[in-house]
């Protein structure tokens, strides 16, 4: 008998349902990015957990998606759905999310993606937010329904409500086998990867309505010296309008975003970080495949 369990678990759903958030609360660090603002998850991100549930060893290798879109379809959106389609090509489990009191099509769409004879857990996220715990019952109701779940876990990802519960649903389905990564391993993705999507995250929460969707971000330099990173950014925009804006009054607006993306890495990083960023005009970046792939969209 195997002494562990070791799985990849895919945490799937319409966009702004909470999938980063509930990834970065079971593997207790901020790995994926998240704002109010949906579809701000653009890439695949691998969060590895690693910890004892009833008393055996586990290792769980968390795929985060983007969410799935239906409604537009530029080159990104497209690469985004792709990068869904992948992460369920090859897991043990999936995590279907759904926000509490609500099914939507948009919901059913993304269930129907899930592949015959993978173990669908639904989590009903966002249980904070239910005023009448009453409620709670017949929305599961409604919900198993749909399929034939493995499970139904309501939790609150915000909150770190019922994760135990989910963990302990999600274990169950895992295969003894030994682990895939060591057991301090957090991310496959490098610090590189992981601060652009600190400085994009700042983006999504500090600048107006749509304009986040139209930028990206690209790491010019990321070096250790004297035991601090310095890092160049370059926030890529459509149009010569769109950096005024970034950059704000007096730069502002951009000294704020760099700040507090610093702050975040430094915490991420458990180190000193030198951050200098700049906006740069690059049109059509999000329709163009050939550009996309080599701002490491995969
Ligand atoms: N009240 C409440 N809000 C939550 C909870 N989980 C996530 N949120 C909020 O919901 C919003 C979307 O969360 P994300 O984690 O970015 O959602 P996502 O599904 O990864 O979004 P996409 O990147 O669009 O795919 C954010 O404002 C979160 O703070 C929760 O349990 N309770």
């Amino acid at each position: 008998m195997s002494q562990s369990k070791c799985g990849v678990v895919a945490v799937i759903g319409r966009p702004n349902v909470g999938k980063s958030t509930l990834m970065n609360a079971l593997v207790g660090e901020h790995l994926s990015i998240t704002s109010s603002k949906p579809q701000t998850t653009r890439h695949r991100v691998l969060g590895v957990m690693t910890e004892e549930v009833s008393a055996l060893p586990t290792q769980f290798i968390f795929v985060d998606t983007p969410g799935f879109q239906t409604k537009h379809s530029s080159a990104l959106n497209k690469t985004m759905n792709r990068a869904v389609l992948t992460a369920l090509g090859d897991v043990n489990v999936i995590l279907w999310v759904i926000e509490q009191d609500k099914l939507t099509d948009a919901d059913l769409k993304v269930l129907a993606l899930c592949p015959k004879g993978v173990p669908v857990i639904a989590v009903i996220n966002k249980l904070d937010q239910l005023d009448n715990k009453n409620l709670v019952l017949p929305f599961i109701e409604k919900v198993s329904g749909q399929a034939n779940f493995a499970a139904i876990v309501p939790v609150s990802a915000q909150s770190k409500k019922n994760l135990d519960g989910l963990k302990q649903a999600v274990a169950e389905h895992l295969p003894e086998q030994p682990f895939f990564y060591d057991e301090d391993t957090l991310t496959d993705r490098p610090e590189k990867f992981l601060a652009a999507e600190r400085i994009r995250e700042k983006l999504f929460r500090l600048v107006g309505d749509e304009l986040p969707y139209t930028c990206t971000v690209v790491i010019d330099k990321f070096t250790i010296e004297d035991g601090r990173r310095v890092i160049y950014a370059s926030i890529l925009v459509d149009r010569q309008s769109h950096k005024a804006m970034i950059i704000g009054k007096g730069g502002e607006k951009l000294k704020r975003i760099a700040s507090e993306a610093r702050q975040d890495m430094e915490s991420l990083f458990q180190g000193r970080v030198h951050l200098e960023t700049w906006v740069k005009v690059r049109s059509g970046w999000a329709d163009n495949a050939g550009l996309l792939q080599s701002l490491g969209y995969d």
